[in-house]
């Protein structure tokens, strides 16, 4: 039955693993993990030759025997087929504390499609056939985080069972039954307590892993490879911290579950135990539940919002007579003695309001860990704690105590933090104890955290049943069609509440009845292991590198990009929905992602740390995996194409104008016609209104009129100095350029193509660099050899290059011109790693790495990846970054200026 399902879905293209409903942290899976093929990456290894493949250690270990390749003989890079691929290649494991199961699983992903010509050819120019480039099939995939009430052990076993999570990768695809000595790594107290259960229900036996190591490796990992997983959070205010890797140790882990551990750790697995506590996260629910009633712990956490601890806690003024005792530093607010007024004779437990009762033991529990995690601090001269455990849960109040009486009782000197995945460190730990998953080599650059559909709904609740497919999906979206109108509307960010000085917080910081109860909770995403990514060689120094240029850590700035994004969304859909033909499953579709992209932008705006540090980037690219998840491959698909054709149609007049002037006035011509042309961009509401007025050329035309200099970033005179030279002296050109591209039609063939050109016929080697997957109007990689070819018909510069680039492998060209090839520079096209329409240079893709190894030029091109990103970005060699401004805020924000203005900013290497 599971295999009908399976083939069923595999034929609908639809997500084989489905989604997690009401999980925080699950994902939506677009990977055909129903494929059996494991992909080796063309490496060139040895074992194309039938000798053995050499790998570290550390690595997974692949069987090859029987290997199959799976594609034509002539082709060079096939897939393989790894039948007797080792089936115990675990991919779970589990935490299983007193009060909470957590779980963190690992889906595989398919590694892209390697048959694309020009991957091909790219990787014998570049070299990346030999070995350059790495490659872990196994590796790549995705990890979830999910969690299960330990007293409802049964809804995670069968969670477990649906999602076929106890067998291993490849078995969970074949008929053979579920292996007879199949394990998981577990840890907690019951992974001895629920052994039994485990073998009984699911046929698997558990195999234990020490707590505290598991811990300790969880939080290394988690403080090494996520990047700003830790903040502090004092009075109300989130704020992301990103940990020197060589200055991490020592610190103290404070782990608040049931109970408190508290450890030193010093480094990678060498750590001890220094003190605990049994007041904790246990005894906050517990006691909690007996004095209030409640029914569940995020109902208990809900009433400490609008309680008054003053009602049953003593403070000094109670006993000073209304005073500060000044003498001794404490505050008339200041708790003297936790639930020290309900000594009252004359009120029993009902008198007292069950939400001051949960406030009150909630900040006698989190002041009690703070002052002993301080007093350890002191003990062992450590400057940092950090805190984790499910016991935070992400919540404001709980934070800030905590907080508060660290900073209170150290002066000052020591600093408490929190952990975003703050509950899973004892589960991480367990998965990473999978010695074959290599998990502890992994780099910040190689994972990326993408927050799926169901987030903005879930944010921190115990999850129920998976959901099947993409159509379950849908329904489930539907469904919150109530709750989504709730949810949409747009919710003021939380105003910041001061403290009353000394420990006297007067009331909760976050409040609202409208929301969840865990409104301020952070969400976890799924995180996307993606081993090929790499840090951009050309950084100047990548430690110092932001890419975004707007700091949405502002509120007015989030709040103005959250609707522009909203606004924005009804365009989009009827263009995704068109894209799709326009049925009634493209529509339904449509609704489906608008509703839960607009949950997203919801739950921004209600906690706008919910998704950790975010940037507009991050943002725009949301929305792209928004679509994807939906199944929208390519949204502006059609758009693209007919602007490719029109412009395409005028390109040999250009060439004729460009041709017709001397060097200097083409260059200006040039680069005025990348700014003219930046102005098609589906992206901006401003331009896809002028596009009503006028055909693309028409427009286009009037774009390239009104190009006035100077523009108002304006370097060009330097740039052409660099190019041209002067007073006669020429300057020798450069080796390489990287011209990082950006929308399809008018922008690549009528702006940045001629500026190629231009470049080749100097002899420069061009790089274009496209998006890897499609973002908004953006050309890609894979779109634009044929963009080439067609050009190339117009331009014997272009063809020779395009050829040597071996661009034009089965393009129209006439053979004989081979010969020539040597005599140009090659023109070639390199993905960039990313779908969006900004770029992270911290994550690139591995051909784009190699790329850059030679390039001595780098030109930025558009809002996105120039302004956007990068604006402030520093590199190792030169760098030409072109914009037109196409929205009016971020013109007086960033240039003083107005929208349609441009930027052409040429930093030097220096
Ligand atoms: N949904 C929940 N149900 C029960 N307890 C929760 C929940 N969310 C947070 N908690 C708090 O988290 C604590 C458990 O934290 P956790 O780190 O999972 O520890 P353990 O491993 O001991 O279960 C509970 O004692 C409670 O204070
Ligand atoms: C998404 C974009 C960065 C794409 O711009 P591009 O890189 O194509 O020049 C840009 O369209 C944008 O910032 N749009 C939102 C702003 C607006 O609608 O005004
Ligand atoms: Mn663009």
């Amino acid at each position: 039955m599971a295999d009908l399902v399976q083939e069923e879905q595999k034929v609908l293209g639809i997500d084989e693993e489905g989604q997690n409903k009401g999980t925080e942290s699950e994902g939506n899976n677009n990977n055909n993990n129903n494929n059996k093929r494991t992909h080796l990456e063309g490496q060139g290894e040895k074992d194309m030759q039938g000798n053995p493949i050499h790998r570290s250690s550390s690595r997974p270990q692949l069987d090859v025997s029987k290997a199959e390749i799976q594609s034509n003989v002539e082709d060079k890079y096939p897939t393989i087929l790894l039948p007797n691929q080792s089936d115990d290649l675990s991919h779970l494991a589990l935490d299983i504390g007193g009060s909470l199961i957590k779980l963190v699983y690992f889906s595989r992903h398919e590694g892209q499609s390697d048959d694309d010509k020009r991957k091909k050819s790219l990787k014998e120019r570049l070299g990346l056939s030999n070995g350059n480039r790495r490659s872990f099939p196994i590796l790549g995939g995705r990890l979830h985080f999910v969690k299960f009430e330990t007293r409802k052990i049964n809804e995670c076993l069968d969670f477990i069972h649906s999602k076929q999570l106890h067998r291993g990768l490849e078995s969970r695809y074949s008929d053979a039954a579920a292996n007879e000595n199949a394990i998981i790594k577990a840890t907690g107290g019951g992974a001895y307590k629920y052994t039994d259960l485990f073998k009984e229900r699911l046929g698997v036996g558990l195999d234990k892993e020490d707590e505290m190591n598991c811990l300790v490796a969880g939080a290394n990992f988690l403080l090494k490879a996520i990047r700003h997983e830790a903040f502090t959070h004092m009075e109300g205010k989130k704020e992301f911290v990103q940990i020197d890797h060589n200055d991490l140790f020592p610190y103290l882990l404070v782990n608040v579950g049931s109970g408190v551990s508290m450890i030193k750790v010093d480094g990678d697995g060498k750590f001890e135990r220094v003190s605990g506590t049994n007041v904790g996260g246990g005894t906050y629910w517990g006691l909690g539940r007996l004095l209030t009633k409640c029914k569940s712990f995020d109902e208990l956490l809900e009433l400490s919002q609008k309680g008054d601890n003053r009602t049953i806690d003593m403070l000094v003024g109670d006993i000073y007579g209304g005073l500060d005792y000044s003498k001794i530093g404490l505050s008339a607010s200041t708790i003297a003695s936790s639930f020290g007024k309900t000594i009252s004779e004359k009120k029993e437990l009902e008198n007292y309001r069950p939400e001051d009762i949960s406030l009150s033991l909630l900040r006698m529990i989190s002041y009690n860990i703070g002052q002993i995690a301080y007093l350890n601090a002191l003990r062992f001269r450590l400057k940092r704690i950090f805190f984790g455990g499910f016991f935070i849960r992400g919540h404001a109040y709980t934070m800030d105590t905590l907080s508060f009486a660290v900073q209170y009782w150290s002066n000052g000197e020591a600093q408490a933090m929190f952990l975003r995945h703050e509950g899973f460190l004892g589960a991480l730990g367990a998965f990473m104890s999978y010695e074959e998953h290599g998990l502890d080599d992994l780099m910040v650059h190689q994972l990326v955290e993408r927050f799926p559909m169901g987030a903005p709904y879930t944010g921190g609740k115990i999850h129920g049943p998976p959901l099947g497919d993409l159509n379950e999906k849908i329904s489930w979206m539907e469904k919150f069609l109530q709750k989504g109108t709730e949810i949409t509307a747009p919710v003021p960010t939380t105003p910041v509440a001061g403290t009353t000085g000394l420990g006297g917080f007067e009331v909760p910081l976050s409040k609202g009845s409208a929301l969840r109860s865990d409104a301020s909770a952070l969400n976890v995403g799924v995180l996307h292991l993606v081993p090929t990514l790499e840090v951009f060689p050309l950084l100047a120094d990548p430690k110092l590198y932001e890419p975004n240029t707007i700091d949405l850590a502002d509120p007015s700035e989030l709040e103005y990009w959250l609707t522009i994004l909203s606004e924005h969304l009804p365009d989009l859909v009827d263009k995704a929905v068109a894209s799709e033909g326009g049925t009634d499953d493209a529509k339904r579709r449509g609704d489906a992602f608008a509703r839960a992209f607009s949950a997203h932008l919801a739950r921004l705006m209600e906690e706008p740390s919910a998704y950790g540090k975010l940037g507009l980037a991050n943002l725009l690219e949301m929305r792209e995996e928004c679509l994807r998840e939906f199944q929208f491959v390519d949204a502006y698909r059609s758009i693209k194409q007919r602007e490719n054709e029109a412009s395409l149609a005028v390109l040999p007049d250009l060439f004729v104008e460009l041709d017709s002037m001397d060097e200097e006035t083409r260059l200006l011509t040039l680069i005025e016609g990348v700014l003219a042309a930046n102005i098609f961009d589906w992206g901006s509401r401003a331009c896809v209104d002028l596009y009503h007025k006028g055909t693309i050329i028409e427009i286009y035309r009037m774009s390239r009129n009104k190009m006035r200099r100077p523009w108002r970033v304006d370097d060009f005179d330097v740039f052409k100095e660099r190019m041209l030279g002067s007073g006669g002296k020429k300057k020798a050109p450069h080796r390489r350029a990287l011209l990082f591209v950006d929308n399809s039609g008018a922008d690549i063939v009528l702006g940045m193509l001629p500026l190629a050109r231009e470049l080749l016929r100097r002899g420069t080697e061009v790089v274009l660099v496209a998006n890897s997957l499609p973002a908004l109007n953006d050309v890609t990689a894979m779109e634009l050899p044929d963009i080439v070819a067609e050009a190339a018909k117009h331009c014997d510069i272009l063809r020779r290059a395009a050829e040597a680039g071996g661009l034009l492998v089965d393009a129209m060209i006439n053979t004989d011109s081979s010969k020539e090839n040597s005599s140009s520079v090659p023109l070639m096209v390199v993905e960039n790693g990313c779908g969006s329409p900004c770029i992270d240079l911290r994550q690139v893709s591995s051909e784009l790495a190699a790329a850059a190894k030679d390039a001595d030029l780098i030109i930025l091109e558009g809002m996105g990846r120039s302004l956007h990103t990068n604006l402030y970005a520093e590199f190792k060699c030169d760098a030409l970054k072109l914009a037109m401004v196409k929205n009016q805020r971020l013109a007086e924000k960033l240039i003083q200026g107005n929208i349609y203005d441009c930027i052409c900013k040429y930093q030097p290497s220096s």
